[in-house]
């Protein structure tokens, strides 16, 4: 599904990503654990866009998408929750959902809205309230709603935990995870929290210094001592 060939990016002439090479294979969910600043969100922000590549190049469902637009990705089927959500204060949950439909998905806005909804009632019953009105868990919750009304078929994650009281961090490991087993969602998440990470994914990539170092199994994550390299413990 993706193929990520030796890319490398960074900030001006900043260096982030230095030959980053993996792939996702159909419905498989990856995690990716390292320390701060060692390149994730510049890694997910390259692989929608929003960075562009310097070398290497980005493959999704056989087509290449190392030059094309964040849009055109997203309608290519990646969708994208950033760090820190980024929804839209002003804007009603429901125009927040409206805001995430693609109009290549090939169902009308209305349907799609209204299936996302099913999928997650506590937005239902918070339709008409601001964005900046939600709480930071149901905040997290409408950036992922947002981002399924484009259909997606790779979801980029980056930490989706971050912030959030543990009965919601709970709440959307169970909707990911059925998103997942029923809807075949392959997933890229980043994540500092481990139990979050372990129960999600099928492989965990260990990235330090913008190069992948290692792949750990997610069953490793539950030996605490093997873990104070891949994670930042501040
Ligand atoms: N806009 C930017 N301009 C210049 N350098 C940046 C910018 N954003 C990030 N960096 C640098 O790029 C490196 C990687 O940052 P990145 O945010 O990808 O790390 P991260 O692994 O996601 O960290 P964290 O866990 O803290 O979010 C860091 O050295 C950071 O300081």
């Amino acid at each position: 599904m993706l193929n990520v060939d030796n890319i490398y990016a960074g900030y001006g002439r900043i260096p982030v990503l230095s030959g980053i090479s993996f792939t996702v294979t159909d419905h498989q969910v990856v995690g990716v654990l390292g320390h701060n600043g060692m390149g994730k969100t510049t890694l997910l922000k390259t692989l929608i866009g929003q960075i562009s590549l310097t070398s290497g190049a980005i493959r999704f469902d056989e087509a290449d998408m190392s030059r094309k637009s964040s849009f055109l990705r997203a309608r290519a089927g990646i969708g994208y929750v950033p760090q820190g959500r980024s929804i839209f204060p002003n804007l009603t949950v429901l125009d927040n959902l409206r805001m995430g439909f693609v109009p290549a998905s090939g169902y009308p806005e209305e349907q799609a809205i209204k299936g996302i909804l099913a999928q997650f009632p506590r937005l239902d019953s918070i339709i008409d309230r601001a964005g900046g009105a939600l709480s930071g868990g149901e905040q997290q919750i409408l950036a992922l709603a947002r981002c399924l009304c484009g259909r997606p078929k790779l979801l980029l994650l980056d930490e989706p935990t971050e912030g959030i009281q543990p009965s919601i961090v709970d709440e959307i490991l169970e909707i990911l995870i059925r998103l997942h087993r029923d809807h075949g969602l392959a997933i890229i998440v980043v994540e500092q929290n481990l139990e979050f990470i372990r129960r999600l994914s099928d492989r965990v990539l260990v990235i330090e210094k913008g190069v992948i170092t290692g792949e750990i199994s997610p069953l490793a994550l539950e030996e605490t001592p093997e873990l104070g390299g891949y994670v930042s413990t501040e």
